[in-house]
């Protein structure tokens, strides 16, 4: 079993390392976006599926709280962690309306969405893109695969971050490191390089 677990290491550093060569432009891009929205006086609303849905709340909580550096707290709201609001969307409504009703009610022009999705095809998640541009948000989109239809929706404001793998988990390991990599480039614009 052993040789199992080398094999996850070997493919995740596999993933990474291609990621390295094709995502750093992508990120930048996005890192930018969310800069322009904070210092604005916008927010960042995060939402996604299963290990998504932790990627979303992992990356809310370091702008809330801090990633690396002392600094005052950033406005993001992560659209996974109310049960209460959750369950009673997907029981009066439907399932695919548990972000898009949240953001229809949160959501300002200005603010951005990082819709997180491995393979870009989770209902909700396109329906919270939809919902988003309906609140003239832009999207940051966290993807792998195809893009899915996910990518279909994208506007020329948007940007995708398109992990270069067909492996859910591997594509989520290197959304992992994209999330830390975007709380760094946005610490460095807004309080500076250390
Ligand atoms: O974490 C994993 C697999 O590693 C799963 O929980 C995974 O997140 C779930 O199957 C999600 O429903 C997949 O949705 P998505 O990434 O395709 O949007
Ligand atoms: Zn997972």
């Amino acid at each position: 079993m052993q040789d199992r677990i080398i094999g996850h290491f070997g493919a995740s550093i596999e993933t990474k390392t291609l990621s390295a060569e094709e995502l750093p432009p992508y990120i930048e891009h996005a890192s930018q976006i969310m800069v322009n929205a904070l210092v604005s006086g916008g927010k960042i609303l995060t939402c996604g599926n299963g290990g998504s849905a932790g990627d979303a709340q992992h990356f809310s909580s370091e702008l809330l709280n801090r990633f690396e550096r002392e600094r005052p707290s950033l406005p993001a709201i992560a659209l996974t962690t109310d049960p209460s609001t959750i369950t009673s969307i997907a029981n009066d409504y439907s399932y695919n309306e548990v972000f898009s009703k949240q953001i229809r009610a949160l959501g300002n022009p200005g603010d951005v969405l990082l819709a997180i999705s491995t393979s870009g095809n989770s209902s909700n998640v396109v329906q919270a893109i939809q919902a988003a541009h309906e609140r003239d948000m832009v999207v940051v989109a966290l993807s792998g695969k195809d893009g899915g239809h996910m990518t279909s929706l994208l506007t020329a404001e948007d940007v995708e971050i398109r992990v270069p793998s067909d492996v859910t988990a591997r594509i989520q390991e290197v959304h992992l490191v994209v999330i830390h990599c975007l709380c760094d480039l946005i610490d460095c614009a807004l309080f500076g390089e250390e």
